[in-house]
């Protein structure tokens, strides 16, 4: 039977499926030499929604997000399209891009290790004060709010921080460029199954102020725990697509990828 705590989990979910696309991809393809790392991807992230892209190694999943951000080109002629608020962005370069409201948080938090936590999350706002904008550090009391840890830890050096740290604060120096949708690629790469939990949750909070969100997994069970929506991805390409409920109910999925330890 289902308690209160999931009916309105569900109702949030039917709501976010009749709101806005964000973005969308159709056809895209990435190679790197004689590797094709995708082939016709294709997927939707509406406003307010956690997506997720769950597969294994070498899958395609990072490939996938550099292309969508503008890091890799787009092959155009085989129809590959990235649509930003209806809008197609191929020619964009990646500065246009999180101009627009995306952001990417890559899976090597490339961090400055000697700047000041404070340091690094004002960087994440450089484009926003390079075009003028007077109130470009506005994100920083939300990020504050949603990272207690990188308050307190505000004059510290980055590269002192813990593993964990250093994830929150990656994702606050994207968020300090005000995002529509931030995208992510394995954000618990390294990290101890509690602190994914907790980078995990806040994501969570993050959709309550209106982020959607684009997250790329390995730990399937925890991505699908806190997503809405959800993608497979195996060589290359986009095996299968539900509700992240139904894709963790999947005796398929189930068997391949949360059958095994508790992550
Ligand atoms: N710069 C590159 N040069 C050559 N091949 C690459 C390059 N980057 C990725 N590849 C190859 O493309 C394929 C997809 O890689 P990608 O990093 O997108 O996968 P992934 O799903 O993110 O994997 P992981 O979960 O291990 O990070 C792999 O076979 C990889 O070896």
């Amino acid at each position: 039977m289902m308690n209160a705590e999931t009916m309105i989990a569900r109702s949030e979910v039917a709501a976010t499926a009749q709101a806005p696309v964000l973005l969308e991809v159709s056809g895209l393809q990435a190679r790197y030499g004689k590797v094709e790392a995708l082939h016709g991807a294709a997927l939707t992230v509406r406003a307010g929604q956690i997506v997720t892209v769950i597969g294994p190694n070498g899958a395609g999943k990072s490939t996938l997000l550099n292309a969508i951000m503008g890091a890799l080109p787009v092959n155009a002629a085989a129809n590959g399209r990235v649509a930003w608020l209806g809008h197609d962005v191929a020619s964009l370069d990646v500065e246009e891009r999180v101009a627009r409201g995306l952001s990417l948080v890559p899976e090597k938090r490339e961090l400055f290790a000697t700047m000041t936590v404070e340091d690094n999350l004002q960087l994440g706002a450089y484009k926003r004060r390079r075009n003028g904008e007077a109130n470009y550090m506005d994100q920083i009391d939300t990020v504050y709010d949603l990272f207690p840890r990188l308050l307190e830890r505000r004059k510290q050096a980055a590269g002192t921080l813990s593993g964990g740290e250093r994830q929150m604060l990656a994702v606050g120096r994207a968020l300090m460029a005000k995002p529509q949708l931030l995208m992510l690629d394995e954000p618990s790469l390294g990290l101890a199954p509690l602190i994914t939990k907790e980078i995990l949750g806040i994501i969570a909070k993050l959709r309550e102020t209106g982020v959607a969100t684009l997250l790329v997994e390995q730990n399937a069970r925890a991505a699908l725990q806190v997503a809405d929506y959800g993608y497979v991805l195996e060589m290359g390409e986009l095996v299968k697509e539900g509700a992240a409920d139904a894709l963790a109910a999947d005796p398929k999925i189930v068997e391949s990828y949360l059958g095994l330890a508790k992550r």
